[in-house]
Parts: structure tokens; C-alpha cells; sequence
């Protein structure tokens, strides 16, 4: 399968602007003194422009997209404090409802899918049983270990993007109104570090953080993992479906696809952790409008995450040290998006409370 990224980013425009002020006009008649909600206005400026309507509607279908892959380098350069067996482990736990993003999501009304785009295992063999939705799709065992070999095939890459583009597309048809993207998988932070350290022209040390809690010997490991990996990746770095494959991973270029995906149909997003953010740095670079349907819902520990988001431009909602992925960070800051919706549609204007506003 191939991708046509031209007819993807002549798909996407820029939310809109006459619902952005019809918002910030509501916003100045609310019973309150002006700007007294703070960041919570400029968020419900974004949500109106996001859904082209004020006041904006509430968010009933939040959705949780967990998209699960293994990484060759954990394996090969143990850059992770956890081994690999993991990865499936808790799809499993996912699938079962007992991981964090399963109760944050359902304190939140929001509900939780799980796709096994490149998971280093056969279902069969562990003697579990995975509902074909989410391993219909899968793209390989394993992305491939990017301090010395691609990630993947370029078909591949496409394939995975291809996946994700789809995905946002099902689940827009079925009714999303909000996508978050989560991810799992042992060894990830380090193509994120990679791919963040090539876009933002930082050095490997920079970049590298404690992912699941390293110490200071794998620290180093992976810091010269990620090095060579970015020596790998920079010559590629104008050709975004080329990074992907060179140093992302098929569960990064499933990402970049959702993330995209969900810009073409006009549907917001709240970013999550470091691989969300690396996915964003790539998505950006394939469309610089795509970001405009994107809110930063936290600032992982990671310091790739931090370096994303300043290149992105995003001011993360909440920085509560999490640095746990599945989405977890972005459920966290979802009730404050929804308590910014709901003041901008239900608080009375002046004129309907018979409350004095300012003096002119
Ligand atoms: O997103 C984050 O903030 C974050 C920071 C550190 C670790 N993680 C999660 O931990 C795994 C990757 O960490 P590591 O050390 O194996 O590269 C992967 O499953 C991620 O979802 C996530
Ligand atoms: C247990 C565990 C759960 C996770 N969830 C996301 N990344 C993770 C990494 C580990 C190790």
C-alpha cells in the first residue's frame, strides 16, 4: 500500500476562525471580569474553532487510541528498565480493563481502543486469545533495532502510516469527537528521543531521559544508541515517511498517520507523552496546519517530550511529572478541556443574569 501525502494534506484546513470569535466574543459578555478563566477561555476559543461551532458541544465521544509496538533496541541495546515480554503483557491488561489509561478513561467517560501494530509476539504461542480487531492490522513482530537497521521497510512504514489514517477515519465515522493518542511499548522512548533530537538539532545527552526508570549505566547505553541512531536518521530527515522508517517504529508511523488523520477530519486531539510528541514533531513536518487540531494535554518527565512541545508550540494543560504513556497524561488534563467548554456554553451573559458589567 502506498500513501498519497499530497491528497492527505490538501485534506486538511485550519479549524475555524469565525466560531474562534464568535467564542471570544461570548467570553466577554460571561458573568465574570474579563480573562478571570484564564487558560480556560483560550481553551474553549480552541474547541470552538476545532468543532466550527459556539457555543461549543460537549464532548461525548472521547476516544483512546493505544497503539502497541516492540523495539528492536531494547533488546539489542537494553536501553529500557523493563523487558520486552512487557509490551504484550499489558495489552493484555489493557484488553482485561486494568491499566491506568483503562480508569483514568472510564472516570472520564472516555473509552479505550487497542491496536497491535508491530507487538513482538504470536497471540497463539502465549496461549491468549486477542480479539481480531486488534490484531488484524498488525504490521510486523518488532521494529527493527534503528542504532544499525530501518525500523522497517518502507512499505511498511506506509502501511503503518496508512493504518493510523485509517483508524482516525473509523472512528470520526463512528462518532469520536475527541482522539487521544496512547502508546505502548517497551523501548520506545528511545526512537522518540531520535526523532525529537533530529527536528529540534539537539544532541543525543539532550534528549535521552529515564523512560521507565533506567539507571546510570543504561542511561549511557541508550544516550549511544540514540546517537547512532540520529547519525542514521539525519541524512533522511527532509522525508518524513523516510525518518519513519529509518529510526521511528510502525507503532510512530501509526501515530503520525492518526495524527494526521484526525486533522483531515476536522477532529481534535489531545497529545499525550513523548511518543505522541515525537509523532506530532513528524506530522508537522508533513503538515504545518495539522497542529492547529492539537492540544498538548501534559509535559512528560522525558526531556524529548519538553523539547517536542517547545517546537511545537504547545503549552501543555497539566505538569504533573507523569511519564507513564497509554494516554494517561492527556486523560488527566481532559476535565479541564470539558470545564473549559462547559463555562464558555452554560455560564449566563451579563445581560440574561441582570449583572452590571465593567464600565465602558
Ligand atoms: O510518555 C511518556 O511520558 C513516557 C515516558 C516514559 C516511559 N513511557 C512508557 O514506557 C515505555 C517506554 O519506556 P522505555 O524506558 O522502555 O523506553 C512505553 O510503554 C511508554 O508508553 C512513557
Ligand atoms: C508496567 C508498564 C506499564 C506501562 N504502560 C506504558 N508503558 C509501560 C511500561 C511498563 C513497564
Amino acid at each position: 500500500m502506498t500513501v498519497d501525502l499530497d491528497a492527505l494534506v490538501a485534506r486538511i484546513d485550519l479549524p475555524d476562525d469565525d466560531a474562534r470569535a464568535a467564542a471570544a466574543e461570548r467570553q466577554s459578555r460571561l458573568t465574570k471580569p474579563t480573562g478571570a478563566l484564564g487558560r480556560l477561555e483560550e481553551l474553549s476559543l480552541w474547541l470552538c474553532a476545532a468543532q466550527g461551532v459556539c457555543p461549543p458541544r460537549p464532548l461525548e465521544r472521547v476516544r483512546v487510541i493505544v497503539l502497541a509496538g516492540d523495539h528492536g533496541i531494547a533488546r539489542t541495546a537494553g536501553t529500557s528498565a523493563y523487558p520486552p515480554e512487557v509490551t504484550a503483557q499489558m495489552v493484555l491488561n489493557f484488553l482485561a480493563g486494568g491499566a491506568a489509561v483503562n480508569v483514568l478513561a472510564r472516570q472520564n467517560g472516555a473509552t479505550v481502543r487497542v491496536v497491535d501494530v508491530a507487538v513482538d509476539v504470536d497471540w497463539t504461542e502465549l496461549g491468549a486469545s486477542v480479539p481480531d480487531d486488534v490484531v488484524r492490522d498488525k504490521v510486523r513482530r518488532g521494529s527493527g533495532s534503528i542504532d544499525r537497521e530501518d525500523a522497517m521497510t518502507r512499505e511498511e512504514a506506509e502501511a503503518a502510516f496508512a493504518l493510523g489514517v485509517r483508524i482516525a477515519d473509523d472512528e470520526v465515522d463512528a462518532g469520536a469527537d475527541l482522539l487521544i493518542p496512547g502508546d505502548m511499548g517497551i523501548g520506545n522512548t528511545t526512537p522518540a528521543a531520535v526523532i525529537t533530537g533530529l527536528y529540534t538539532n539537539q544532541d543525543a545527552a539532550s534528549v535521552v531521559g529515564r523512560g521507565t526508570g533506567i539507571d546510570d549505566a543504561t542511561w549511557m547505553r541508550k544516550t549511544a544508541a540514540v546517537r547512532d541512531a540520529m547519525r542514521r536518521g539525519r541524512a533522511v530527515k527532509g522525508d518524513p515517511m523516510a525518518l519513519l522508517t529509518t529510526v521511528g517504529g510502525a507503532d510512530i508511523a501509526a501515530m503520525t498517520g492518526l495524527l494526521l488523520g484526525a486533522a483531515a477530519r476536522r477532529t481534535p486531539v489531545l497529545l499525550d507523552g513523548v511518543v505522541s510528541c515525537a509523532a506530532a514533531l513528524v506530522a508537522q513536518r508533513v503538515s504545518f496546519r495539522a497542529r492547529e487540531w492539537w492540544l498538548a494535554g501534559h509535559r512528560s518527565t522525558e526531556p524529548s517530550a519538553a523539547a517536542a512541545l517547545d517546537r511545537l508550540r504547545l503549552e501543555p494543560i497539566v505538569d504533573y511529572g507523569l511519564r507513564l504513556g497509554e494516554g494517561t497524561g492527556a486523560l488527566v488534563a481532559l476535565p479541564v478541556l470539558v470545564a473549559a467548554g462547559a463555562t464558555l456554553r452554560e455560564m449566563a451573559t451579563f445581560d440574561e443574569a441582570g449583572v452590571s458589567d465593567r464600565e465602558a
